[in-house]
């Protein structure tokens, strides 16, 4: 039976995040962190361990399937993939960052001035569409010691909790684009292999749903009920059970979780307790 063959990176900010992800899709493998190839046991599923950079480029060439990379690298090397979907991990931006006593009002700083980066296809692309002209210096890792080493005026990095600017006397001062990982895809993948990807893409969305989502249960008196499942609109429309209690009924639903403590403040509003949340294991629509 042939294999959906899938490169993952070896170590780094992509690697723990993406074998969880597989571990929640309910593919099981061996974990010997030093095999770099490796087959799942319960699912047509081949793994490669490899670096990051170097994912877009075998996916490109068929070598793999499919990947997991962050959109700025796929932006980057500008490889023909397909982008399947977002993950919803690793998200970071990539701006600009300047010495943090340094005076700044706009774009036009930039003019003329040495930017250091590792993504400089982006940079460069960046500035041509602003006209203007400034000159990059490509470096692979370690990028926010350049202005400090004057090996550079400015820096265009990644970028998350902001805490490596800060170490490194540096200040954001623009976002030239938003990240996060993605799925990519071979364009012209076999029948065979289609087939397993759609199978592994129904468990993506089933994990990702889980994660998107909470359950909810709530004790309310009757007379809030219309209030509150206009609040909570549910998969289809939420649970309502009596409770031993007469004029009182039992609330269950699903919620959003980054709409869930507005949420919670309306449903306290109209009268609900006991408010219970729990997280889901899956979620299928
Ligand atoms: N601070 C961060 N927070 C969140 N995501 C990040 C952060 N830094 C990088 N990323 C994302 O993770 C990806 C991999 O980053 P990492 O630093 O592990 O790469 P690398 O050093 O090039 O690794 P490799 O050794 O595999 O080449 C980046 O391309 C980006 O999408
Ligand atoms: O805003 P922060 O949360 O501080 O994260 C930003 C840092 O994370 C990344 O580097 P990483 O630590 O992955 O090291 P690398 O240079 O080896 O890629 C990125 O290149 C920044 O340096
Ligand atoms: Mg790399």
């Amino acid at each position: 039976m042939s294999k959906l063959k899938i490169a993952i990176q070896k170590s780094g900010r992509l690697s723990e995040k993406s074998l969880e992800l597989l571990k929640e899709c309910g593919i099981k493998f061996p974990d010997f962190k030093s095999k770099l190839k490796n087959s799942a046991t319960n699912f047509p599923l081949e793994i490669l361990f490899l670096r990051d950079d170097d994912i877009p480029k075998y996916v490109e060439q068929g070598i793999v399937d499919i990947g997991i990379i962050g959109e700025n690298e796929v932006l980057e090397q500008d490889k023909n993939v397909i982008v399947v979907r977002k993950l919803g991990f690793a998200n970071c931006r990539l701006s600009l960052a300047i010495p943090k006593e340094t005076d700044y009002s706009n774009l036009s700083f930039f003019k003329g001035k040495k930017i250091a980066t590792s993504y400089p296809t982006i940079v460069r692309n960046y500035f041509e569409n602003k006209n203007i002209f400034a000159e990059i210096v490509e470096i692979s890792g370690s990028v926010e010691i350049a202005p400090s080493i004057g090996l550079a005026d400015t820096i265009a990095d990644l970028v998350s909790s902001g805490g490596t600017l800060l170490h490194n006397g540096l200040k954001e001062v623009e976002e030239i684009l938003r990240s996060e990982a993605v799925l990519i895809s071979n364009e012209n993948l076999p029948a065979e292999s289609e087939i397993i990807l759609e199978s592994f893409l129904f468990r993506i969305q089933a994990v990702v749903n889980s994660r998107e989502n909470k359950y909810i249960l709530l004790n309310a008196p009757n007379e809030s009920l219309d209030q509150i499942i206009n609040i909570l609109p549910g998969m289809k429309s939420p649970t309502v059970l009596p409770l031993a209690e007469s004029g009182w009924s039992s609330i269950h639903s699903v919620v959003r979780e980054n709409e869930f403590w507005q949420i919670i403040d309306e449903l306290k509003k109209c009268g609900a307790e006991g408010i219970l949340v729990i997280p889901i294991e899956k979620m299928v629509l």
